[in-house]
């Protein structure tokens, strides 16, 4: 079995309105993404041959989210979460990429500070 990841970076306004705290007013962040897909297998042939899927691929997917509702955007509005935590943020990525058609999504991980992160696995495990 493999796991690949892809990273991706994005600088955003977001506040938490119901946190008890500093995290109820309006502040930023430089996120950092990662998505990981899994794979029993790997490609046979053609271009893609030994891989699980081209990282360029991935990114594909990637990029178009990020300028429509990630970076330089606030986090409340664009993603329409009440409260965009990394939790939900996560999964609010998880949820798009499985969308928009990402085979073999494994897990989001969210990295809001240097020192506070999480990974959402979607909701099958
Ligand atoms: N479980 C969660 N807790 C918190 C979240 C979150 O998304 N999930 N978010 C925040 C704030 O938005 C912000 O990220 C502050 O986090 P915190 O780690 O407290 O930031 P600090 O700058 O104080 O971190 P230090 O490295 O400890 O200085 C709050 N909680
Ligand atoms: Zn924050």
């Amino acid at each position: 079995m493999w796991i690949i990841s892809k990273e991706f970076r994005f600088e955003a306004a977001h506040q938490l309105p119901h946190h008890d705290g500093k995290c109820q007013r309006l502040h930023g962040h430089s996120f950092v993404g990662i998505i990981s897909i899994k794979s029993d297998f790997l490609q046979s042939e053609g271009s893609q041959m030994g891989m699980v899927l081209d990282y360029g691929l991935i990114k594909k997917h990637i990029q178009p989210m990020v300028d429509k509702y990630l970076d330089h955007h606030y986090l409340n509005e664009s993603t329409r979460l009440e409260n965009p935590t990394s939790e939900e943020l996560a999964r609010w990525i998880f949820n798009y990429l499985q969308n928009d058609g990402l085979d073999g999504l494994y897990s989001v991980e969210i990295r809001e500070t240097c020192t506070a992160s999480c990974i959402y696995f979607g909701d099958h495990q």
